[in-house]
């Protein structure tokens, strides 16, 4: 019987908190659904780490449940550590020769500013035939950064072979709002202008700095979110109908999106802000500013919310709103499709007729479906009824589901370069009027709603 091909997963940066936070439980999760995949993970970072510390960083990570299981072990008796310097040619090729495997996967774990040295580096010394470049986000600091550095990982390896990481992509329900959309009748036929009458992206989160002033400082929500996860989701909320969810049709259906996108007022459709202290569930969080690390110079936002326009003639006038802030009241990681008004309600009835909305969660996975129904006591009074359901989520984390592409080599859950770019040219007049300070900087309590969130506490 043919032997499977090895695969070994080069991390760059393995010394790291995404390493240990993310990727290697990822892993686990990968391993304990599919025992029998064999993958050989070799880490690799400036830092200089005892085999038996990678060991147990490895270990702790893979040992899901008290339980390490077949094709965890597999990867505990062949993993390895190798200190050295990516950016350094000499050092990067000694680290290539020394991996004997039919397919490398070459991992960036590695903070935005050392990917292009790293990349420059690949140049130098080449990799083997069929190597994957993953590459973490954001993806360039701007535009023109991103095309140079596009330019550039396209000639260490051809654009099929670059993952660009976005790990919302590998979220059960995000997928979902493909087959939601697509596999059901009810949605699709009100799935456009004349029906709906907003979509919000909304990312809620609780955690604040937690330590990573070093990254986050330097990009900001805006950046940080917006450009690197939402925008994805809403060119998967708005997509055109496609024949297959094949890389390639998934991914030209977002790009026709993407291009089609933007903030047509910068100054009017966008918002920034940054918490002050205050408290969460019971916790005291210091004001951004006093956290450690942080520049207050750089006036970089905490919250940022842009209204985004998508200039097709199924989307034509209808407001995204992408949102996502740290430090706020509640976890809410959910879209909300809100429909419009039916053309006339029979004279007669009472009551409230909010219009219908589908609120997607996804974390947890569910949503709800808010339609107006005939009241409980007087039958001609209306009400809202709410429709819940959970959605399943899937038995890998996020990272283990777009780690089990890249090792695949599916390319599906990865970002195309020129999506890439895209997403980078819509914020950029954003971030432009930011700079020429057009838009205020507002602040709010750390534990509070968030600036302008005119919710009547339903959603
Ligand atoms: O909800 P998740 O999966 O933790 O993703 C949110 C995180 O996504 C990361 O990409 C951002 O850098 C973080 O700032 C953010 O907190």
């Amino acid at each position: 019987m043919a032997s499977q091909p090895s695969t070994t997963l080069l991390i760059l940066g393995a010394s790291g908190d995404l390493t240990s936070r993310l990727l290697l439980p990822g892993i686990a999760t990968l391993l304990r659904a599919e025992p029998d995949r064999r993958v050989d993970v070799v880490g690799a970072d400036l830092r200089e780490l005892t085999a038996d510390d990678w060991h147990d960083r490895v270990h702790t990570a893979l040992q899901l449940d008290g339980v390490v299981g077949p094709g965890a072990k597999a990867v505990l008796r062949s993993t390895r550590y190798v200190a050295g310097d990516a950016t350094d040619p000499a050092s990067l090729r000694a680290l290539l020769e020394s991996i004997d495997c039919d397919r490398l996967v070459i991992y960036f774990a590695l903070p935005p500013q050392v990917t292009e040295p790293v990349c420059r580096a690949l140049e130098q010394t080449g990799v083997p035939e069929g190597t994957i470049l993953a590459i973490e986000k954001p993806f360039g600091a701007s535009l023109e950064s991103a095309r140079e550095l596009n330019a550039l990982v396209t000639r260490i390896v051809p654009e099929d072979r670059v993952f660009r990481i976005d790990h919302f992509l590998g979220l059960h329900t995000v997928l979902n709002l493909l087959g939601l959309r697509f596999a059901n009748r009810l949605l699709e036929p009100v799935w456009d202008r004349d029906s709906i009458a907003k979509v919000e992206v909304l990312y809620d989160e609780t955690v604040t700095l937690e330590g990573r002033a070093g990254y986050y400082d330097r990009n900001g929500a805006l950046r940080d979110m917006i450009q690197s996860h939402l925008l994805q989701i809403m060119a998967l909320i708005a997509i055109e109908p496609i024949a297959s969810v094949a890389a390639r049709d998934l991914r030209d259906a977002v790009g026709q999106v993407l291009r089609a996108a933007r903030v047509a007022d910068p100054v009017a459709h966008s918002r920034r802000a940054r918490y002050t202290a205050g408290s969460i569930d019971g916790r005291e969080v210091p004001d951004y500013v006093a956290e450690e690390g942080v520049d207050a110079s750089l006036g970089t936002e905490t919250l940022a919310e842009v209204q985004v326009e998508v200039a097709t003639a199924r989307w034509a006038g209808v407001p995204f709103i992408l949102r996502s802030g740290k430090s706020l009241a509640g976890v809410r990681k959910r879209a909300i499709i809100h429909w419009r008004p039916p053309a006339l309600v029979p004279e007669g009835f009472a009551g409230r007729d909010t219009p219908d909305r589908l609120v997607i969660d996804f974390k947890p996975d569910g949503f709800e479906l808010h339609i107006t129904t005939n009241g409980s006591g007087d039958p001609f009074t209306l009400e809202q009824t709410v429709l819940r359901g959970e959605l399943g989520g899937g038995a890998l984390l996020p990272y283990g589901e777009v780690l089990a592409s890249i090792l695949d080599g599916d390319p599906r859950l990865a970002v195309r370069g020129d999506a890439a770019e895209e997403c980078w040219r819509i914020i950029e007049p954003v971030l432009e009027a930011w700079r020429a300070d057009a838009v205020p900087m507002q602040e709010y309590a750390a534990g509070s709603l968030g600036p302008g969130w005119d919710t009547d506490g339903d959603i």
